[in-house]
């Protein structure tokens, strides 16, 4: 029998962590130990094995680093991430060798599918460019998952030996053609009415591919969290994106 895991949610009072409180809450192996929004003291994260983040990125690596330094696991969602922020969880990680960080730009198991389909396609296209979609209520811009999408395209276009994308462009207005992410460009939508979709486009002589996802709904979300809390328990260190645990 599976023993019960304690899990802190911060950020709980957000879109996405009140969502995460109510699985933990519905989990039968799960237990909700706390919850911790701005402003408040995450002291002993209430005696948690896990704390969820879905908070802001100028707060996440604080929480992180907050978790690890008490050996408490880590089930990231938050955005933001940069290299060098990644590389101070990896330091705080060796201090606690025993704890484990999963950091995942996106838990919807659809959009972890489109991040492998399109690295898989993206070197047979001469064209590639990433369109993300989200509600207007979301502060970064484009998306944690539209900019991974990119990049894991570019590395495949890389390896595979592909020149530049052809782009005829010599004269634009600012941001007609989107940000460039390692020669990807990513164009972000922002609509009420949306939740967060994304599409790949993917181009050569007579033919497109689209691969194309769309959550309607945060509930869309949360069988990749609890994958995560569940199996973040047993995989010390820093791991990045949810394919690593639902062997992609
Ligand atoms: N990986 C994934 O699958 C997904 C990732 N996301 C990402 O998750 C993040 C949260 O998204 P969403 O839930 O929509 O955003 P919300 O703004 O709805 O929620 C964020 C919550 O965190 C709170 N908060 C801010 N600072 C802190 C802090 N220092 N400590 C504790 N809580 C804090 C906010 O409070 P206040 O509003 O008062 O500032 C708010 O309640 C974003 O980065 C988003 O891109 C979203 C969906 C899926
Ligand atoms: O803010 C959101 O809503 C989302 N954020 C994540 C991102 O930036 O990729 C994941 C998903 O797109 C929803």
């Amino acid at each position: 029998m599976r023993m019960t895991i304690r899990v802190a949610v911060i950020g709980a009072a957000g879109r996405m962590g009140s969502e995460v409180c109510r699985a933990v809450e519905a989990a039968g192996d799960l237990e909700l130990a706390g919850r911790y929004d701005v402003g408040d003291d995450l002291g002993d994260l209430a005696g948690a094995q896990v704390a969820v983040d879905f908070t802001v990125p100028d707060a996440t690596l604080g929480n992180v680093l907050h978790a690890v330094e008490r050996g408490v696991h880590a089930v990231v969602g938050t955005t933001g991430w940069s290299d060098e922020r990644l590389a101070a969880v990896g330091d705080a990680l060796g201090g606690s060798p025993a704890t484990g960080v999963l950091i995942a730009p996106n838990f919807a198991l659809g959009a972890v599918l489109t991040m492998k389909f399109a690295a898989e396609a993206a070197r047979f296209y001469e064209s590639a460019e990433v369109v993300e979609l989200h509600h207007p209520d979301k502060v970064d811009a484009p998306s944690g998952t539209a900019v991974r999408t990119a990049q894991l395209m570019a590395e495949a276009r890389r390896a595979a030996g592909l020149p530049e994308a052809p782009d005829a462009t010599t004269s634009s207005l600012p941001g007609a053609r989107g940000a460039d992410v390692e020669g990807v460009p990513v164009h972000a939508v922002r609509l009420r009415g949306l939740v967060a979709h994304e599409e790949v486009l993917l181009g050569s002589v007579g033919e497109t591919l689209t691969i194309r996802h769309d959550s309607f709904d945060r509930v869309s979300f949360m069988p990749g969290v609890l994958i995560g809390v569940r199996n973040v328990v047993g995989h010390p260190g820093l791991t990045v994106g949810l394919e690593h645990f639902l062997d992609l």
